[in-house]
């Protein structure tokens, strides 16, 4: 691992504040159960266990603050973390989870990624370091067309030139915080954060992730990622 010395870590923040309304389920899908542990604490574990990683703002629904407080001491994280409420959309929570940090460099990351690596956190830091800001990609597999809106085929984008964007996204504490606040002040609202920086005419590098980091989004993700799990676990345990 390639740490500069004017970068000594970063803070992240977890978003964990959705609905999770194409999940379709009574609890919110980050906090049901992946094997042993809620999604949202395997996801917490890897950040918890980088050596890059010095504080972490931990975003989740108001009425659920208290019970996942308590499973910070019932599955060992030893980060410094702030369990905080988040906002009604993914980019409030975000802004929420700005506001409690004080690292320079910050990694924002989806409470419902749960199987990205130390490794492609360690990468997408390291690029946001050297060219400003950074976020994990895939290039995508499938062709992709735009439609309008009544189902006509308007344009077929060259595929080379397009990625499926990821978390974590890195960047400069205090450029996220500009580029929030004035997509705040202009009424915009983005899907990720990169978009906003984009907005500010910061550029924004890609690094290579792996399409194992999934956004676990609907019922078929989360079978999905019970299989990738189960096999992790089984590995573990030196039976696969
Ligand atoms: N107001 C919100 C909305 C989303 N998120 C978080 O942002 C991540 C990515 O969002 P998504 O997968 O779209 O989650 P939901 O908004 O919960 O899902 P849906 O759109 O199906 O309701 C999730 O970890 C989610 O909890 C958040 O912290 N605050
Ligand atoms: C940030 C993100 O995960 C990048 O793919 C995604 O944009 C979140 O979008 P959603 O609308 O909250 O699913």
């Amino acid at each position: 691992m390639v740490a500069q010395a004017n970068s000594p870590g970063a803070g992240a923040i977890i978003v964990a504040a959705g609905r999770g309304t194409r999940m379709g389920t009574k609890e919110s899908k980050q906090y049901l159960m992946l094997q042993d542990k809620p999604i949202v604490v395997h996801t917490l574990e890897v950040f918890d266990r980088h050596p890059l990683i010095t504080e972490i703002v931990l975003v989740t629904g108001e009425q659920d603050v208290e019970r996942v407080r308590a499973w910070i001491d019932e599955y060992g994280i030893i980060t410094p973390i702030k369990v905080i409420p988040g906002g009604a959309e993914r980019q409030h929570s975000v802004y929420q989870g700005l506001l409690q940090l004080s690292s320079v460099w910050v990694l924002v990351h989806d409470g419902v990624r749960p199987f990205v690596t130390e490794e492609q956190v360690t990468a997408c830091y390291e690029a946001a370091v050297k060219h400003q800001a950074a976020v994990l990609a895939v290039p995508v597999k499938d062709t992709v067309k735009q439609v309008d809106e009544q189902g006509w085929v308007t344009a077929t984008p060259d595929r080379r030139s397009l990625w499926a964007i990821q978390t974590p996204q890195a960047f400069r504490r205090s450029d996220l915080m500009r580029a929030h606040e004035e997509a705040a002040k202009e009424g915009f609202v983005g899907t990720d954060d990169s978009m906003l920086v984009e907005r500010m005419g910061i550029p924004v590098r890609v690094v290579e992730g792996a399409y194992g980091n999934i956004k676990i989004t609907t019922p078929d993700d989360l079978d999905y990622a019970e299989f990738v799990q189960s096999q992790k676990e089984a590995k573990g345990r030196g039976n696969a």
